[in-house]
């Protein structure tokens, strides 16, 4: 994707929008009845009590800035954008905004149903404060970019999501808007859409249009924004540059689906240090005890830390950069020879890498006792799409018998006697973004993974005539 991660320092301009203490309640009603008298008989009854959808929110925007706003679900993001964009209210604060402010919304929000996407352009950009003559001045780039092709003189109420979107989005970046929100919109888009869209906002953000990406793609966050902010229970709990929120949001905001909880290192079993694979004892440390563990039993997964090369805790990494996890297991019952490994899942499920002692070369140590503490060191190098991953860690053993014969027996000889003793799925979430510096073109390749290879391209023939010069002579 061309997505930028420009980390300069744009703040020195005069800020395009600023939000100051912006504060949204909710009144907390017990029940539909409540409501109702609430509303008759208001100055008589007991107030509700109040939800705070957003809290004292302060930032600034400068000019060129791409923000991302992340959080978990009912955070208060959708709130923010819909007090930045006017369509909402706040309870107290203020936001100063530019004139000419863009909104991706809800999708199809701006738009009559009734209308044709061409009749639906002219309302839209009018809204944005285009006049006719502008309008119809940027009409043909406007339908060129939605690509829409005879959808464009149907109504849009026979649109598909995806079709609003490339609509909606060339209507909004084609009006110049000194301010661009967009909520999640995006992903509606096919990938090659979506691509289009990065690569027009970064223009538009060279060009000095600001723009404030909600979202729940950590990578889209890390990668295309530069600043970033994380609410948490309407509260902006961190704001600096969108890696460092990202970071932020993977050990203090995410939780796995299983309510694993972070530990203080004290809380961990105590370890030897006497050891060749020493713990950079970090509190971003995963207590992994508390996570399901799945297998026959024997083993147990005690805590783990995903690391880069130089053993710095990260979440976020890039493209073929590498990714270093710590796990450590306790072993209950004797095991022969010990097969830890990791797994990479992407969004769709799909296991894109899984690797375990069998297929290194170092072999583990063999005829571990019950008690024995047992680390795993597992560096990986992410030639993978961007996106988002889970990892998943295990051991399982396997007869030394077997292992000492692994170079001749083939996978359906040796798999049958391999005991799964311990499994853990989705322990931590991970995100790859690009590597600027690394490939020649934006996309770095097409499809999961980023296989190793080179290419070489010889010109056998110069051109028609000299070819047919050549046969003609011969
Ligand atoms: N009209 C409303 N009345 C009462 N509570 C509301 C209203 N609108 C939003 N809220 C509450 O405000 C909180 C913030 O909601 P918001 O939609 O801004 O969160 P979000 O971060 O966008 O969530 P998501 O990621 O799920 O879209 C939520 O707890 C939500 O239930």
């Amino acid at each position: 994707m061309s997505k930028d991660s420009t980390d300069d320092a744009r703040g020195t301009s005069e800020p395009v929008l600023i939000a100051r203490n912006v504060t949204k309640r909710y009144p907390l009603f017990n029940s539909p009845g409540h409501r109702l008298s609430t509303a008759l008989f208001g100055r008589f009854m007991k107030r509700p009590t109040e939800y705070s959808a957003l809290e004292d929110v302060s930032f600034e925007l400068a000019r060129g800035d791409a923000l991302a706003v992340v959080g978990r679900n009912g955070a208060g993001k959708s709130t923010l954008l819909q007090i930045l964009s006017g369509v909402l209210e706040p309870t107290s604060g203020s936001v100063s905004a530019p004139r000419r402010v863009a909104g991706l919304l809800e999708l199809g929000s701006g738009f009559n149903p009734e209308f044709s996407g061409r009749e639906n352009i002219y309302v839209n950009a009018a809204i944005l404060g285009l006049t006719r003559a502008e309008i119809s001045a940027r009409l043909d780039a406007i339908v060129d970019f939605a690509d829409i092709g005879d959808y464009i003189d149907q109504p849009v109420k026979t649109y598909s999501s995806g079709m609003f979107l490339r609509l909606a989005f060339s209507v909004a970046v084609n009006v110049e808007p000194e301010l661009l929100l967009v909520d999640e919109a995006l992903t509606v888009g096919d990938v090659f859409f979506q691509q289009k869209c990065y690569a027009r906002l970064n223009k538009m953000r060279l060009n000095g249009t600001s723009v404030l990406l909600v979202t729940h793609s950590m990578a889209d966050a890390a990668e295309f924004c530069n600043r970033g902010i994380v609410l948490s229970q309407g509260r902006i709990v961190f704001a600096g540059r969108s890696k460092e929120a990202v970071e932020y949001y993977f050990h203090h905001e995410s939780h796995t689906p299983t309510g694993r909880r972070r530990v203080a290192t004290a809380e961990l079993a105590p370890l030897s240090t006497e050891t060749e694979a020493p713990y950079p004892e970090r509190e971003e440390s995963i207590d992994l005890s508390t996570h399901k563990q799945f297998g026959d039993g024997g083993v147990v997964a005690l805590r783990m830390l995903v690391t880069d090369k130089d053993d710095e805790p990260r979440r976020v990494f890039t493209q073929g950069g590498i990714m270093r996890i710590y796990t450590d297991y306790k072993v209950d019952k004797p095991i022969d020879v010990p097969l830890a490994g990791v797994q990479i899942l992407n969004a769709k499920g799909i296991l894109v890498h899984g690797k375990n002692s069998l297929q290194y070369s170092e072999a583990p140590p063999k005829g571990l006792a019950a008690g024995t503490i047992m680390r795993c060191v597992q560096d990986i190098e992410l030639g993978l799409d961007t996106g988002e991953y889970t990892l998943d860690v295990g051991v399982a053993d396997v007869e030394d018998s077997l292992f000492e014969r692994r170079h001749q027996l083939s996978p359906s000889e040796i798999h049958p006697h391999i005991r799964l003793l311990c499994h853990l799925s989705g322990v931590v979430r991970i995100s790859i973004v690009h590597a600027a510096e690394r490939y020649p073109s934006p996309a770095s390749h097409y499809g999961i993974a980023d296989l190793p290879g080179d290419q070489r391209i010889a010109v056998l023939a110069c051109a028609d005539h000299e070819l047919s010069t050549a046969s003609a002579q011969a």
